[in-house]
């Protein structure tokens, strides 16, 4: 579709759209124009919108998993005609962001708090494109519904949070009611594609391991090719001081009493307790949720999720703690397992206050998981993820506990006696770090 056409469907379109409520400034409805008629930070944002999505933009959705998000912008770019490549992403997965686009993020759905948040992490001004309601938010949905309407909002954050709106509604005609759209039978045709892009996310996932950190202060964009040697954008301070967050991290092999401890210092002491593998095993379960069987194969296999989702998971957690229950002391248990994990933490959350680190033997360890086997319905509580999980947490997150050890930062306990007796020394080692009940 020609601009021109774009912008006169657009025209239509607009009269019945109302003024967008941005973030205390002013909505305001432009049409597409040919050339950049827009200026500084959002100047590449009409090649950016609706059916004219260039090569490299991000899709994301702060509400919704990625593959999600890839499902609906295929559907979209199939509604709105042949595109090239289309990049998305999702907040949890920030350097996904980064080394696509670090010029445009375009959003399904309302600027929420997690795309807000992220950009606030970034700590940069992060032009954002929002495409807002009535885009489908599920393939179903889309189905049902008998008018392609899109609108879009355009918007610029800064860090001082100022926000420009522009509205933009891409309209087009309404089918007959009955009419089997045409769009579906090359959404159904490309259905397959989302398996193996959802592969090559998770091992792109896997392979950022360890991603670089960069400080970033996004200037004013003037064309694509500045905008692409642009450095990532990343989260220049922790989300919290320890002041306001006191983290201790308890580690631990798997079996040696993490939990257990944890429940008696929640008890006497008033900490929150996030273990992490609950919390994955919590998103693997989440109806929806389409990290579910990444995470479910990594557990079974005793390796580590990628951090992004797990930080992310501890993060909401904490927030949420902080904000519903007034908590302001968290023992984060079985996690950081990997060092960048450690790192990445404490650069974008909470620098820890210290480690309780449980040590105990193997065979206790294995005799311990088997016994807990017999009731915890756990799927890695068995004997060969056990053994998995052993060779895991010798080669990977043993490193963790020694690189927090030469900063004087590990309470190391001998976990082999009876709970009572491990607790009796967790209290002293507390009390040691000046920690009190709350
Ligand atoms: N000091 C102890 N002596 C004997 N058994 C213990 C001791 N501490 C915990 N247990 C038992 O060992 C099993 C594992 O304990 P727990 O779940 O607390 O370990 P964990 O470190 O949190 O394990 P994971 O890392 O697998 O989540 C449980 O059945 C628990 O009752
Ligand atoms: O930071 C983490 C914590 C856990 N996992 C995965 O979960 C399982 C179970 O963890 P528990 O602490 O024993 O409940 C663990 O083996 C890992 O696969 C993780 O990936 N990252």
């Amino acid at each position: 579709m020609r601009q021109e056409d774009q912008a006169a469907e657009w025209a239509a379109g607009s009269r019945h759209s109302s003024r967008l409520d941005g973030h205390g400034s002013i909505a305001r409805p432009e049409p597409p124009r040919p050339g950049p008629a827009l200026t500084g930070r959002i100047a590449l944002l009409p090649e950016a919108i609706g059916p004219s999505l260039a090569s490299g933009d991000i899709i994301a959705r702060g509400d919704s998993s990625p593959c999600a998000a890839l499902e609906e912008v295929q559907l979209w770019s199939q509604t709105c005609g042949p595109r090239s490549s289309v990049m998305w992403s999702n907040p949890m997965l920030e350097f996904d962001i980064h080394e696509c686009f670090p010029t445009v993020c375009v959003t399904l759905g309302n600027v929420k708090p997690s795309v807000r948040n992220l950009i606030r992490r970034c700590g940069a001004a992060w032009p954002v494109l929002c495409l807002m309601q009535p885009v489908p938010p599920t393939w179903n949905q889309y189905m049902k519904s008998s008018a392609m309407r899109y609108c879009a909002k355009a918007a610029t954050l800064s860090p001082g949070g100022s926000c420009a709106n522009i509205t933009v509604r891409h309209r087009r005609q309404r089918k007959r009611r009955h009419a089997k759209p045409r769009v579906a039978r090359n959404h159904r045709l490309s259905r397959p594609n989302l398996s193996i892009l959802k592969n090559t996310l998770v091992s792109r996932i896997d392979n950022q391991g360890g991603s670089s950190t960069h400080k970033y202060s996004m200037p004013v964009i003037l064309n694509e090719e500045q905008a692409a040697q642009l450095p990532a954008p990343q989260r220049t301070r922790p989300l919290y001081s320890p002041e306001e967050a006191g983290v201790i991290f308890v580690l631990g092999g798997p079996g040696a009493g993490k939990g257990t401890q944890c429940a008696n210092m929640v008890r006497d002491y008033g900490f929150k307790h996030l273990s992490a593998g609950d919390l994955l095993r919590e998103e693997q379960e989440r109806k929806g949720s389409e990290f579910g069987d990444m995470i479910k194969e990594y557990i079974r296999e005793g390796k580590i999720v990628p951090m992004e989702v797990t930080i992310q998971l501890l993060e909401n957690a904490i927030v949420a703690a902080k904000k519903v229950e007034g908590k302001r002391q968290f023992l984060i248990d079985g996690f950081p397992r990997k060092q960048d994990q450690a790192v990445k933490f404490e650069e974008v959350v909470v620098p820890s206050r210290f480690t309780l680190f449980f040590d105990c033997p193997e065979e206790e360890l294995e005799r311990r998981l088997l016994d807990r086997g017999k009731s915890s319905g756990r799927a890695d509580d068995n004997i060969e993820s056990i053994k998995k999980r052993f060779k895991t947490f010798v080669e990977t997150s043993m490193p963790v506990v020694d690189a927090f050890e030469e900063q004087g930062k590990v309470e190391k306990i001998k976990a082999i006696a009876a709970p009572e007796v491990v607790y009796k020394e967790v209290k002293a080692r507390l009390d040691k770090r000046g920690i009190k009940p709350e």
